[in-house]
């Protein structure tokens, strides 16, 4: 594995393979949960849908499944697809069918969103429950500005540069006051989904972003080298933490366009 970073506060972690990649991945969440737990009590994450889920898949092994404080975590979702959370497509399935189900976190810890209401009502309820949460500090709050500040959020990054369910050109990425929002026309399906903004995600301590597969390559290389003015404004590259870390996941093929990938593999 390869760690460079331009700077402290961001980091690109690349790897020679999926398994070294999911390994280094499992070590990040635990090291943050573990130093999030002796310092707050509580760890508050919020998972993406997509790969990133699978990529955690080792946390439900040996070590991680006895050392890291299972009953000290609390679980949202930075994007949901507005579906029953039995369908296919509902990222709250895929994170209980592949980590929640295995390890011991405890129920109502895990805050999944309403699907039973419209896509506008299941954002107005989610960012309820996450002000009673900020209100009882299990989620910090951020001391730049009122958002909610979580101790890590993952996010997956699709080829056309969308994190969360914040898509290229969307209005949704000029919010700045709300903390959740709605979509009702997706480009990628399903068209509802709700979302957290960007305000938000810039208010994380850690953000992750785990990125895999030689077809999001250019993506990447838009995403995170110095492009210049034609640079088209891709979601992946505004998120950018005011105060936190951010630590880009990849593989090396996804890696491979980086400026400077060479320099990237010897470090
Ligand atoms: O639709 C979504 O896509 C992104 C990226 O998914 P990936 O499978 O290409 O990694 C995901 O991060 C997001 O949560 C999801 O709703």
């Amino acid at each position: 594995m390869a760690v460079c970073g331009d700077d402290k506060d961001r980091v690109l972690r690349i790897h020679e393979s999926l398994e070294e990649l999911s390994t280094d991945l499992a070590d990040y969440i635990a090291e943050l949960s573990e130093a999030s737990v002796k310092e707050r009590g509580v760890f508050s994450i919020a998972l993406s849908g997509g790969s990133v889920i699978n990529l955690m898949g080792k946390l439900c092994e040996a070590p991680y499944n006895k050392t890291v404080d299972w009953a000290k975590w609390y679980i949202f979702w930075a994007d949901e697809r507005v579906v029953a959370k039995s369908h296919a497509d509902s990222n709250y399935k895929l994170a209980k069918d592949n980590l929640l189900s295995k390890v011991p976190i405890i129920p109502s810890h895990v805050h999944s969103i309403n699907d039973s209401v419209s896509a506008e009502e299941a954002a107005d309820e989610y960012k309820f429950v996450i002000r009673q949460l900020v209100k009882s500090r299990i989620v910090s709050v951020s001391d730049v500005s009122d958002s909610p500040k979580f101790d890590l959020i993952l996010l997956g990054m699709g080829s056309d540069g969308h994190v969360a369910s914040l898509f290229p050109g969307h209005s949704v990425l000029e919010e700045k006051d709300e903390w959740v929002t709605f979509i009702t026309n997706s480009p990628k399906p399903p068209p509802e989904r709700i979302t957290f903004t960007l305000p938000v995600i810039n208010s994380a301590s850690n953000v992750a972003i785990v990125v895999t597969g030689e077809n999001k390559a250019e993506t990447v290389h838009l995403a995170i080298d110095d492009v210049g003015p034609d640079c088209p404004l891709l979601p992946a590259r505004l998120v950018q933490p005011k105060k936190g870390k951010l630590a880009w996941f990849l593989d090396k093929y996804a890696a491979w366009k980086l400026d400077n990938y060479q320099l990237h593999e010897q470090a």
